[in-house]
């Protein structure tokens, strides 16, 4: 008998995870909702990198809950292959639909070099993903431990777990060190890159083997420095999105709490008999703002999130023991949490915001910034043009080392310093925006060029985010501050100045006859002396010339609320209830590497937190 009744559930549950599919499959998430309708256990507000590893977490390990998901992007779906190539995400991310089209704010500043003058950092676009689906070093993390004593749950141990957890990683023959950095069962999908063993890769390892510089096969591993092919977060040589896999999987889990018996056909439902666990995605939903508890005004207790769906304002509220999650990323997090009251108060009140909790959110504004050195190719025989053609999948090489902090090519113990602060990517006819502008307008272009791009992996400068309207469809002014401090000038400029010196070497030089491009030239006139770059030149050319590597986080941060924290270690708001931040804003510290991994790590871990808490909360 309970085998039969088993039965029925099964049928019943693979029925409705049938309709719900379709549902979603065609986007048709119009059905009107009644005000009953609308409570959730959790409230995650955005489909990125974070919201969608939490989404998945939370419905399979905590039980018979259910999740909303707002994102106010469309389904990836739309725009297909344009997100999925790793060449061509470029081209996706200037498509309007699929981002929210920033700009950062012109600055300008007084210059390192020479103090007496005023240099401008020019404004750029600042693309941050609007769609669903939206490397470290052990110090970094162990940095964020060291806020306090409750954050060794954030310590390299912790989120080395939780990077194996999530890590699917490709690579044949590991062996046992390679074990010890990566994880083979999660979902975040890795791989080398394919076909990459191309003379060119090769002849940049050598001529980087001959500056001192050495190899590296496992950049996420025991050691960082040096130059090497890079893993990437791709499956079958696409690029593998969080929303692929993680929200994906976590859509396949759709049952009834308490489980029905099947009373008939075709599917004998009856009403408010149960509800549906399960996670229910709305995009094209825009949240507007978090409702509080009017009733309990000084307690911040958050209740529901405001939302604009289908061409009308909604609500949605969270049931007892539940909680909105907002996974907006760095820019949108801190705005909602600013149009929802909680932020500086001048900022606020200057918007006619009520404030309700003052806190420096938006302040502490990190990111990663680029610049780049690019070579014209001129190939020696036509077998090289095709084999280099098929080199322009991407970037394929990385080589990390120590900044110079005198802006001097760097020196030898700095390439052997295992703790690198910068990261070079090294790829052809890839993502130098002056160089790309010109070749493009040629149709066909007519000549490859080689780009060395370096990144300051760990930027002493901060940015920060000012509203400057309580509509939130507005974008918040960003100010990113680069170079504000000299040390991040002075690295970045001793390794633009190694992306030189690599480009001259042969057989790069000789062999593919690689010509540095736009120092002095057509292209770009930096040299104020014959061919020489002086530090003033190259202070010029890095302000004028640098753009960003699209990691920005750190505008929620996890810390102490006397060192300038807006959650605590739990990632809960501080001076609120029931409201936490989990995505790349909570960063205290800018990890050293790209930030994709470890925000989807930071979510992961955070459900575990969410989940521990759970039943706690049930008891008050
Ligand atoms: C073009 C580009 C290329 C990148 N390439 C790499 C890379 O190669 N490697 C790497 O490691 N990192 C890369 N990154 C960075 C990486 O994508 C981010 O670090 C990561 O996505 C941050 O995750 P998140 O969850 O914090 O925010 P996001 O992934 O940005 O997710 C936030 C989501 O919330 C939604 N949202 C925001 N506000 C609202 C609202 N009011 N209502 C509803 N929904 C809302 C957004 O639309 C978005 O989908 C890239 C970023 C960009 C933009």
């Amino acid at each position: 008998m309970k085998e039969s009744n088993d039965k029925n559930t099964k049928a019943i549950n693979a029925d409705i995870r049938n309709l719900w599919s379709e549902s979603i499959h065609y986007r048709d998430q119009r059905q009107k909702f009644d005000k009953a309708d609308e409570i959730y256990d959790f409230i995650i507000v955005g489909a990125g990198t974070a919201g969608c590893v939490l989404a998945r977490e939370l419905i399979y390990n905590i039980p018979n809950v259910n999740i909303l998901v707002l994102e106010a992007g469309p389904p990836n779906s739309q725009i297909n292959d344009l997100m999925r190539l790793p060449c061509t995400f470029p081209l996706a991310y200037r498509a309007r639909m699929v981002d929210w089209g920033y700009q950062t704010e012109d600055q300008k500043m007084p210059s390192i070099i020479e103090p007496t003058k005023v240099l401008l950092n020019k404004g750029f676009p600042y693309p941050r993903g609007k769609v669903i689906g939206g490397c470290s070093q052990k110090a970094d993390y162990d940095g964020w431990a060291a806020l306090g004593p409750e954050y060794k749950i954030w310590d390299y141990d912790h989120c080395l777990e939780a990077f194996k957890a999530i890590e699917n990683n490709a690579r044949k023959n590991t062996n046992e060190e390679f074990k010890k950095y990566h994880g083979f069962n999660g979902l975040l999908h890795v791989q080398d890159s394919p076909n990459d063993n191309y003379e060119i890769a090769k002849d940049f390892i050598k001529v980087a083997k001959n500056l001192g510089i050495p190899y590296n096969n496992d950049f996420n591993g025991a050691r960082q420095n040096g130059i090497g092919k890079f893993q990437t977060t791709t499956q079958d040589g696409n690029r593998c999105s969080l929303a692929d896999s993680y929200l994906t999987d976590a859509l396949k889990k759709v049952e009834t709490y308490p489980p029905l018996k099947r009373l008939g056909p075709p599917y004998g439902l009856a009403s408010g008999v149960a509800k549906i666990v399960a996670v229910n995605v709305k995009s094209s939903a825009h949240m507007l703002n978090i409702i509080w508890d009017e009733e309990k005004k000084d307690e911040n207790i958050a209740i529901g999130v405001k939302y604009f769906y289908d061409g009308g304002v909604h609500n949605a509220f969270i049931a007892p023991k539940g909680e909105v999650i907002i996974c907006g990323g760095a820019i949108n997090s801190a705005q909602i949490l600013m149009l929802s009251g909680i932020g500086p108060k001048n900022n606020l009140e200057a918007n006619n915001i009520k404030v309700r909790k003052e806190l420096p959110v938006g302040r502490n504004l990190q990111d990663h910034p680029v610049c780049t050195v690019t070579g014209k190719i001129s190939i020696p025989n036509n077998a090289s043009i095709s084999q280099f053609n098929s080199w322009c999948n991407g970037f394929k090489l990385g080589i990390f080392h120590k900044g110079n902090v005198k802006g001097k090519f760097p020196s030898r113990e700095e390439f052997l310093n295992e703790n690198p602060d910068i990261q070079v990517y090294v790829g052809a006819n890839v993502y130098d925006p002056i160089i790309n502008a010109y070749v493009t307008k040629q149709s066909p272009p007519n000549f490859e060029t080689v780009t060395l791009l370096s990144v300051l992996n760990f930027p002493s400068s901060a940015g920060h985010l000012e509203l400057c309207s309580s509509n939130s469809f507005m974008q918040p002014k960003i100010f990113l501050n680069y170079y504000s401090k000299s040390d991040d000038l002075y690295r970045m400029m001793s390794s633009l100045k190694l992306s030189r010196e690599i480009l001259k070497q042969p057989p790069l030089s000789t062999e593919w006859g690689i010509k540095e491009l736009a120092f002095n030239d057509e292209f770009g006139k930096w040299c104020s002396v014959d061919n020489e770059m002086r530090d003033e030149d190259w202070e010029c050319y890095i302000r004028g010339k640098s753009y960003t590597s699209f990691h920005p986080c750190g505008t929620v941060k996890m810390a102490p609320e006397s060192q300038g924290g807006c959650v605590n270690h739990r990632l809960q708001v501080y001076g609120t209830k029931n409201l936490r931040v989990v995505d790349a804003s909570v960063f205290p510290i800018i990890p050293n590497g790209n930030t994709n991994a470890p925000t989807a790590m930071v979510a992961w871990r955070a459900s575990k937190i969410i989940k521990d808490d759970y039943p706690l909360n049930s008891k008050l």
